[in-house]
C-alpha cells in the first residue's frame, strides 16, 4: 500500500488506543467489622474484571458518620485476619497513617502517584456507596485518579431524585469491562455481584443482642471480637 494510504487513529483524529495496564482494586471501608460481604465482593471483582490485586484500605476516620465502636488498629487487625492466605487481597493501612478526615481522594492521590503510571486503580464501592457519592470530599475529581467500579447490593438502589448523580453515571459509564485496562480516561463501571444481605450493622446489632455473627464473619474475625469483646459482651461465642 502507498505510505500516503496509511491512516492510523492519529491522522484520522481520534484517540490512540491506550495500552492495557494491570488494574488495581481499592476496596475501601469502615470494616467494623469486616465481613463476607466485603470479600466476596472483592474476590468476584478480582475474577471478573481480572484484578491483579485488590487493596483493602480501613478508613481511621471516616468523614461521612459517626466514629466507629472500634479502634482504626482493631478494624485493620480484623481485616488482615480475614485476608490472610488470599495472594490477590492486601491490607493498606496508609489512612491510619495519615491525620484528619479519611478522605478518598487523598488515598486516589497517594496510590495513583505512587504509580507512575504503570497500573490503573479501580476504585470499588457497592450501590449504597455510590448513591451519596456526590456529597464526599472533592467527588468531582475521583475520576482523574481511578475508574469507580459499582456493585448491587441488596437493598441498595441508585436515589431517583438525584439528578446530579444520574448525570455523573449518563456522563461516565463504560459500555463494556473491557474498557477498564485500555480506556485512557477513567469511567464508571457497574457490576452486579452475588447478593449477600449482609452488614456491619447487622452483624452488631446481633452482637449486642446476644446472637453469634458465625458463618457472617470468617472464625479468625469472630475470635478476634470475642478475645477483644467488641460490640458487647461476645465472649461466650
Ligand atoms: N453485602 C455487601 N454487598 C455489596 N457491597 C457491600 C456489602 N457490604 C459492604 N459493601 C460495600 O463495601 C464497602 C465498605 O462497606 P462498610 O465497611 O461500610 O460495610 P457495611 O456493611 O456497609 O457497614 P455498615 O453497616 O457499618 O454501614 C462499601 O462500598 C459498601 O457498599
Ligand atoms: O472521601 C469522602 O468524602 C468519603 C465519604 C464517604 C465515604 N467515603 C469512603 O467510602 C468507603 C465506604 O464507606 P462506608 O461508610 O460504606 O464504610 C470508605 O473508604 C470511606 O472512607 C469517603
Amino acid at each position: 500500500m502507498p505510505s500516503h494510504l496509511h491512516f492510523t487513529s492519529m491522522t484520522l483524529g481520534m484517540a490512540p488506543p491506550a495500552t492495557p495496564l494491570p488494574l488495581i482494586g481499592v476496596m475501601g471501608g469502615t470494616f467494623d467489622p469486616i465481613h463476607f460481604g466485603h470479600l466476596r465482593m472483592a474476590q468476584e471483582l478480582a475474577e471478573s474484571l481480572g484484578l491483579a490485586e485488590v487493596r483493602f484500605i480501613p478508613s481511621a476516620t471516616p468523614p461521612h458518620r459517626e466514629q466507629p465502636m472500634t479502634s482504626a488498629t482493631q478494624r485493620a487487625e480484623m481485616v488482615a485476619l480475614a485476608i490472610a492466605g488470599n495472594p490477590l487481597f492486601k491490607l493498606d493501612t496508609q489512612e491510619l497513617e495519615r491525620q484528619g478526615y479519611s478522605y478518598t481522594i487523598d488515598t486516589l492521590q497517594f496510590l495513583h502517584e505512587g504509580l507512575q503510571g504503570k497500573a490503573r486503580l479501580c476504585l470499588l464501592m457497592g450501590m449504597d456507596a455510590f448513591a451519596g457519592i456526590t456529597s464526599w470530599h472533592r467527588w468531582q475529581e475521583l475520576l482523574q485518579f481511578a475508574h469507580i467500579v459499582v456493585t448491587t447490593r441488596p437493598g441498595a438502589a441508585l436515589p431517583s431524585s438525584n439528578l446530579v448523580l444520574d448525570a455523573f453515571l449518563q456522563t461516565h459509564m463504560l459500555s463494556d469491562a473491557q474498557q477498564l485496562p485500555i480506556q485512557a480516561e477513567h469511567g464508571i463501571w457497574v457490576q452486579e455481584i452475588t447478593a449477600l444481605d449482609i452488614s456491619a450493622t447487622k452483624i452488631r446489632e446481633s452482637l449486642a443482642y446476644g446472637c453469634t455473627p458465625r458463618y457472617l464473619v470468617p472464625d479468625k474475625v469472630l475470635e478476634f471480637i470475642c478475645q477483644h469483646d467488641l460490640y458487647s459482651g461476645t465472649s461466650r461465642y
